[in-house]
């Protein structure tokens, strides 16, 4: 065990429980953001999967804000020493779909924190479980990766290239991150970190060549277009950000069906893969 894992490992174990009445709302806020005009959105409709991240917001008071836009630490999250936080990817499985418009319930609990030597610096993973409950009945259950870096050199800008051929029978969408769009994601989901949005904070303070992407939006814009693509429930979903993705040119998302899953990649400019993921299918 290393001295930051032995330093928090006294916060695995602690839990948090909000309560949220899923509006619709924010559903329509979302649908906006998505430029969704398909989906119901009423007080009996469900809750597509992966729109509770536009739920259960984040409560601290302005006052309690760290200067990177975060909650200060300490609280329900360990006081992780390194800086810069990032969504390192999560892992989801869907029981029964949310209806909006009637009180939810979600249990977190820190699960594990981790250290490890990468090759931009050291990191701190912390493993965080959520359940989600409505009317005593487990709908959601899920597990996320938040990383923590120290400082370290910039982050180069991806240096675009040719992108990889697409596969037979795959299903793709070319996404333009503009500034709008990642403001509308923060406000969503009521998301201060500045890297997204404060584009001098993003370079000067953090290291990064422009605002960042959120791993979530990418994760969403992935699993709509399965949900839009297909008939078949979505049971499980999971994703590990491997890069980031940034507003300074286009994205492509790539949706390659096999039987019983969807293979998913965001692919940089430089036609590497920025996140990776998979949809389980019913
Ligand atoms: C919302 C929100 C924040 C955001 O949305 S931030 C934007 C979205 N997130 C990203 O863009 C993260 C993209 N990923 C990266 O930048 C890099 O993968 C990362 C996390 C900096 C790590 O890169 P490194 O090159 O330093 O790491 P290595 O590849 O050398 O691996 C070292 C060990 O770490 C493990 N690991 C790496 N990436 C992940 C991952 N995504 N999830 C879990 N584990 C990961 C890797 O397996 C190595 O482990 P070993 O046991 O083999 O040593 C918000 O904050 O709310």
């Amino acid at each position: 065990m290393s001295d930051a894992e032995a330093a928090f490992s006294s916060w695995i174990g602690t839990t948090e429980l909000l309560e949220d009445d899923l509006s619709p709302a924010q559903a329509h806020a979302a649908a906006a953001t998505l430029d969704d005009a398909t989906t119901m959105i009423n007080g009996n409709a469900t809750l597509p999967p992966l729109w509770h991240w536009f739920y259960f917001l984040p409560r601290a008071p302005q006052s309690k804000l760290s200067s990177d836009g975060h909650p200060e630490r300490g609280g329900f999250l360990p006081p992780i020493p390194y800086p810069r936080r990032m969504f390192a990817g999560a892992r989801l499985t869907f029981h029964h779909a949310m209806i909006l418009g009637r009180p939810a319930q979600r249990k977190g609990e820190i699960r594990n924190i981790v250290q490890k030597s990468g090759r931009s610096g050291n990191l701190a993973f912390v493993t965080v479980g959520y359940q989600f409950y409505q009317q005593g009945i487990l709908c959601l259950d899920e597990e996320q990766d938040i990383v923590y870096r120290e400082p370290g050199p910039p982050v180069p800008a991806p240096v675009p290239a040719e992108l990889p051929p697409v596969p037979e029978g795959a299903w793709t969408r070319t996404v333009t991150p503009d500034p709008r769009l990642l403001f509308r994601f923060s406000a969503l989901t009521f998301n201060a970190h500045r890297i997204h949005y404060d584009r001098p904070y993003a370079i000067n303070e953090e290291g990064y060549p422009g605002l960042v992407v959120h791993g979530p939006l990418t994760a969403v814009l992935l699993l709509e277009l399965v949900r839009h693509t297909t008939n078949r429930r979505i049971t499980g979903f999971s994703f590990r950000g491997q890069a980031p993705l940034f507003d300074l040119a286009p994205f492509r998302l790539v949706a390659t069906p096999e039987a019983e899953r969807v293979m998913l990649e965001a692919q940089g400019p430089d036609g590497k893969v920025a996140l990776s993921a998979v949809a389980e299918l019913g």
